[in-house]
């Protein structure tokens, strides 16, 4: 990593203030990022990441403050920071899903044009993904929209990096790895490294903390809008990076003991397409999905969904809750208002006579509001009002508040800060002890590592099963390549 401190900012922001109506986004951030250098931005959900984000790419104009580039430029906003070589990976990813891989590197490059012009555009993203991504399985003819979210986050990040028109100085990768497996997520870091090494700077944002203090080489922490930190990465420990973002690390909770099953299994389902082994999940149990992302784990969580939901009439209590990922795609009623996002799962249990109790509906939206910490002034306000990560806590209030024993969950906690997962493991080991089921796909292993059995896919078939103190890193990552009987 070369850090160059002769060198001016490729980017400076001073004082930048972003307010959405009562809401202060940004209070006074004052940023720049040099040449050769990758900075860490951490905080928690709702702290200002993505605004400051937007601030640099030009999409949106400080109400005070001033930004500037390096290179002097021609255009406003989105093209002075194009033009001074500026790039972003955006959390909510933005392809066009009815468009192929390569229509929609030419919608980012519109350099990319002339005769021959899908050819080139071929060579240079498939070129791109096989180097950062080796081994991708992606064609450049694929249509997006039927791309997995790791396969749509890869194609998003290869085509940012791709070498079409002016020069690519600074990267902006916000959450980039969010819906990435460990070997994809390191095979990003890798390149990211070389790249950095060859001079271009990244601003880089995660909640994984593991991999900023791997990656970075000065981190910022934001809180409430403003930078509470900033220091070279070195000076950072993860109990210190916790600290900085106003949260505490909490003990990990016990494991259920296998002995403590009771009775039959609550659900199961026998071997896919006869390999592998069955899958069956006991009451009060948090049951692990693990294996390389892609290889049947949400195929299998679809599956047990469609099993045990009627798909005419919604039962009063619903026998599972769906926790989706994909919360732009199978989540959230993006016209909605927040409240009405969380209690659309749980209408039947506000109503009386077929008529909604709107005192109690604003009850039930208040307490899981003050319960998992959705940041916003008005539970009325529309849901894309909301960062990322508090669209992803509406997501979980809805299943949660449902009296549905059994509830589903597709790595449910993309984008989601330290602190409220901390909170929400808390949730859900209470929630299983009280005797409710969990069933858990996770692309992150801490998170796996809690569970208290786990099944590992390869393949789209289960091909170990691991329960109790097998449940280790090691044990998974060496499962993951095991093939189904
Ligand atoms: N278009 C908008 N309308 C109203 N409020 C908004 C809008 N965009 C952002 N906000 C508010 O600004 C604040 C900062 O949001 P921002 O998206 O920058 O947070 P973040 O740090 O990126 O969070 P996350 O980690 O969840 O992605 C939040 O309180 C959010 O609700």
């Amino acid at each position: 990593m070369m850090m160059n401190g002769e060198s001016p900012p490729v980017v400076s922001v001073t004082d930048a203030r972003v307010s959405f109506g009562a809401v202060k986004a940004l209070d006074g951030v004052t940023l720049s990022i040099r040449p050769g250098e990758c900075v860490g931005l951490v905080g928690h959900n709702g702290a200002g990441k993505s605004t400051i984000v937007n601030v640099i790419n030009g999409g949106l104009s400080p109400h005070q403050g001033e930004v500037r580039y390096a290179l002097p430029k021609t255009g406003r906003g989105i093209r002075a920071a194009r033009e001074a070589g500026i790039r972003c990976v955006f959390q909510e990813l933005s392809l066009c899903p009815n468009l192929t891989v390569v229509e929609n590197t030419r919608v980012m490059h519109p350099d990319l044009n002339g005769w021959g012009w899908r050819k080139r555009g071929a060579e240079i993203i498939t070129g791109k993904l096989d180097e950062i991504f080796p081994g991708h399985g992606i064609d450049s003819e694929d249509q997006v929209g039927t791309l997995t979210i790791a396969e749509r986050q890869m194609v998003e990040i290869a085509t940012t990096f791709c070498a079409v028109g002016n020069r690519v100085r600074l990267v902006i990768l916000d959450e980039p790895t969010s819906s990435l497996d460990a070997r994809l997520a390191e095979q990003l870091l890798a390149y990211v490294r070389h790249f950095i090494a060859s001079g271009g700077s990244v601003l880089f944002i995660s909640h994984i903390l593991s991999e900023i203090l791997s990656i970075a080489d000065r981190i910022v922490v934001m809180k409430d809008g403003r930078i509470v930190a900033e220091r070279a990465a070195l000076a950072f420990t993860e109990h210190r990076l916790i600290e900085a973002m106003g949260s505490v690390v909490k003990a990990r909770q016990a494991r259920q003991a296998a002995s403590a099953r009771d009775g039959a299994p609550l659900i199961a389902l026998p071997p896919a397409r006869d390999r592998g082994l069955g899958f069956q999940a006991f009451r009060g149990e948090i049951v692990g999905f693990a294996g390389l992302g892609g290889h049947g784990q949400t195929d299998m969580l679809i599956r047990l969904f469609n099993d045990r939901s009627g798909n005419w009439r919604q039962p009063s209590t619903p026998e599972v809750a769906f926790v989706a990922g994909d919360r732009a795609v199978n989540g959230t009623f993006s016209l909605w208002s927040i409240l009405r996002n969380l209690t659309v799962g749980v209408l039947p249990d506000l109503s009386r006579l077929g008529t909604l109790d709107e005192r109690r509906e604003v009850d039930l939206g208040e307490s899981w509001k003050s319960r998992i910490g959705i940041r916003t002034p008005d539970m009325d306000n529309g849901i894309l009002s909301l960062s990322g990560g508090n669209q992803q806590k509406v997501l979980f209030a809805r299943a949660l508040a449902s009296r549905a024993p059994v509830v589903l969950m597709d790595d449910p906690m993309r984008g989601v800060d330290f602190g409220t997962k901390q909170e929400v493991y808390g949730i859900l080991r209470e929630e299983a002890t009280a005797g409710r089921t969990f069933v858990w796909y996770s692309t992150e292993m801490d998170e796996v590592c809690l569970c208290d059995r786990v099944y590992v896919f390869n393949n789209g078939a289960i091909v170990a099963e691991l329960t109790g103190d097998a449940v280790t890193e090691e044990n998974i990552l060496a499962a993951s390549f095991r093939e189904a009987a």
